[in-house]
């Protein structure tokens, strides 16, 4: 997956390029991450890249030319690199909110030209030349776009087949079946007295199974019984909610 970032802090992104599953996938080549600062794009001596908003009010916004020479420039080159025409994407309150479908969308797409935005944001034209798409991580305003930029950069690498190590891990992620994740045990057996369910120490792979699909629709249902409208359980399924919820509330 290419990916191309257009902010005025670059150094942020090697939490994602030093660090962990995409700092691997980096060294490995399955995520190709670009970096482009509009900074680099100003010609006066203070190298400006705010400007004044017209019509006053508090605040700047990101300064029209140098921001839009390092969009063009960003795009340039994963046109060069891919042979394909990335899609931009600009990270905002006012975008589509992510979630794991849409991680999949843009980690099964072409490349994509990430761009974070700093002060109020940035000017409408330039969304309206040269932003494919507005993307939001949750509804809340952060002092940059770089945070929301990396969440969904991630989100989206370790989709990208070969990242994570088993991929088979990526698919039970939950979420990926559009349940919450089971709970997960590891040693020791016993903690302050509380120990691990008995199932998971059985070897019955059939009834590991089970409990943690069993688990994960009743958590499911207890947490966020909005995942579980308009979608149709199959009957294993409906006889393990039915099971959870007798146990949970007899
Ligand atoms: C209107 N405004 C303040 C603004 C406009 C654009 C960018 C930024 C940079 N901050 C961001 C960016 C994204 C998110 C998110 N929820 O995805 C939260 N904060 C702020």
């Amino acid at each position: 997956m290419w990916v191309g970032i257009v902010s005025l802090f670059p150094e942020m992104f090697e939490a994602l390029t030093r660090q962990g599953v995409t700092g691997r996938a980096v060294d490995k080549g399955h995520i190709d991450l670009a970096l482009w600062n509009p900074r680099d794009y100003a010609t006066d001596r203070h190298r400006t890249v705010d400007d004044r908003p017209y019509g006053g009010g508090p605040g700047m916004l990101m300064k029209v030319d140098t921001l839009r020479a390092a969009i063009h420039a960003a795009r340039e080159q994963a046109e060069v690199a891919t042979g394909q025409r990335p899609r931009v994407i600009y990270v905002s309150p006012q975008g589509r909110r992510l979630d794991q479908r849409g991680a999949r969308e843009l980690a099964s797409g072409p490349p994509l030209v990430v761009v974070a935005g700093r002060y109020e944001g940035i000017d409408e034209r330039v969304v309206e030349a040269d932003i494919d798409e507005e993307w939001s991580i949750g509804d809340y305003v952060l002092s940059g776009g770089e945070l929301p930029a990396m969440v969904l950069i991630d989100a989206a690498a370790r989709l990208v087949p070969g990242v994570l190590g088993h991929q088979d891990s990526a698919l039970e992620d939950s979420f990926n079946d559009g349940l919450l994740d089971c709970p997960h045990y590891t040693r020791p057996e016993d903690v302050d007295g509380r120990r691990v369910p008995d199932v998971l120490l059985s070897g019955h792979h059939g009834a590991i199974r089970r409990w943690r699909l069993k688990q994960s629709l009743g958590r499911t249902w207890l947490r966020r019984p909005d995942l579980l409208e308009g979608r149709v359980l199959n009957d294993e399924q409906r006889q393990l909610l039915e099971e959870f919820i007798e146990e949970y509330a007899p």
